[in-house]
């Protein structure tokens, strides 16, 4: 089950969903709006390789906004730090900005109980587009879980993307062993 607006605000009253910073008129039905951080990134190097650690470049976007480009890939964050203590957070799109020929994340939308950081967007494009740091860029569902948890990603020794930053995060699959 999907939470709803009033839910969302019960939770973070409690204490198991932070939002930071909240605006009440980014609250939506059963959502939350989150907006684009002030840093882009890209990869340094034309050819990844997932075996490696695969370092990035990262830049501001410019106040008079930033035209991304076809055929690369820009790692993105949100302007929002968030704590989900109880539930499933899940990162979707929002049509206006799908309807700009922009994606905002590459298969990834799921977050885990106990995730506490902003979110790394992978951004790709249909046609050149400007973007500008603050404007929409995605929204935030809540799903109750069922059951008991026994790992909660912050005290998960393995939990490669819960150091808090305001930048981008590149891939740590290099940390993965397999
Ligand atoms: N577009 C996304 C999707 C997820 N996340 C965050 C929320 C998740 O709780 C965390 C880890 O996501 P995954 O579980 O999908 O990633 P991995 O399985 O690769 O990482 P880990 O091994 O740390 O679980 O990253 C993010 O910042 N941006």
């Amino acid at each position: 089950m999907i939470l709803t607006d009033k839910q969302i605000l019960e939770e973070i009253e409690k204490g198991t969903i932070l939002i930071e910073p909240f605006k009440r008129s980014s609250l939506g039905t059963n959502s939350y709006d989150v907006h684009l951080g002030r840093y882009l990134a890209t990869y340094r190097n034309e050819v990844l390789d997932a075996r490696q650690h695969n370092e990035i470049d990262v830049f501001e976007i410019p106040e008079e906004g930033f035209v991304l480009q076809p055929n690369t890939l820009y790692l993105g964050v949100t302007l929002e730090y968030t704590e989900t203590h109880a539930h499933v957070p899940f990162l979707e799109g929002k049509s206006s900005v799908g309807r700009l020929g922009i994606d905002i994340h590459a298969t990834a939308g799921k977050g885990d109980v106990g995730f506490c950081n902003t979110w790394t967007l992978e951004i790709s494009v249909t046609q050149q587009v400007r973007v500008y740091h603050g404007m929409p860029i995605g929204q935030l569902i809540y799903f109750e879980v069922k059951g008991g948890i026994e790992n909660y990603y912050n005290s998960k020794s393995n939990a490669k993307y819960n150091n808090r930053t305001t930048k981008p995060v590149e891939s740590m699959m290099w940390r993965n062993e397999w």
